[in-house]
């Protein structure tokens, strides 16, 4: 399984997202400028966190508009996964590839430490490797991150699944405690906390690790039955 890690003008989170799949994961990955990006030839798209294009005007708002998010909205499409990662959240968001919108956390300030989160679903591509209702700690590191959507969409939310990580301790004012959601489809995922920077015990958790490996997994699997 072949990964593209996208990297916009402002990205700062793409090695560490590149580290996590290549060198713990061992899977194949490249960063991919966005700019010069074909991405025919991988099968699942990451989208680190970093402030793209300085957050002007919203955070993830120009890096939307960019010719690389037509190509991821393809592969969308076509079920591949695409897992977006605090920026990359934000920009999924603006480009209307999941609900909702990123206000600023309540505190008005930017946090970043580490936070305890609920697996709220554990059927997605994403999660498999994780038990429902498990506590499972990633670090934060953001100021946009308090997730907003009205009460149609949250509905539409909690009645298709999408919601599937919580947080324990809400820090930043989100919408039903939401860290992170997927489309309807489930294979594009959006979470405001750091999977890929929770994949090694030094790091002070590996608990993003089966993030990773639940998608290598499921591809695998899926893969070798339809081939
Ligand atoms: N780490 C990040 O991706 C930061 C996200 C975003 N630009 C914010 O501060 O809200």
């Amino acid at each position: 399984m072949k990964f593209a890690v996208i990297v916009f003008p402002g990205s700062n989170c793409d090695r560490d997202m590149y580290h996590a799949a290549k060198d713990v994961l061992k899977a194949d990955a490249d960063l991919v400028w966005y700019e010069n990006s074909n991405l025919e030839n991988y099968d699942g798209v990451l989208l680190p966190g970093g402030f793209s294009y300085g957050d002007y005007l919203r955070s993830g708002a120009v890096a939307s508009t960019s010719n690389v998010m037509q190509q991821i909205k393809a592969h969308a499409e076509k079920g591949k996964p695409i897992l977006g990662v605090c920026n990359g959240f934000q920009i999924l968001l603006e480009a209307g590839l999941l609900p909702g919108a990123m206000l600023r956390n309540k505190n008005l300030a930017f946090m970043c430490h580490q936070e305890p989160l609920v697996v709220a679903n554990n059927q997605t591509q994403f999660t498999t490797g994780y038990e429902k209702g498990e506590i499972v700690r990633f670090p934060i590191a953001h100021g946009e991150g308090n997730y907003f959507c009205d009460e149609q969409t949250l509905a539409d939310l909690k009645a298709n699944d999408q919601i599937v990580f919580t947080y324990e301790n809400n820090p930043n004012g989100s919408v039903a405690d939401i860290a992170g959601i997927t489309n309807k489809q489930s294979n594009v995922l959006g979470m405001m906390p750091h999977p890929e920077r929770a994949v090694e015990e030094l790091l002070g958790s590996d608990d993003g690790l089966r993030l990773f490996q639940s998608v290598v997994k499921n591809w695998r699997e899926s893969y070798a039955v339809n081939r």
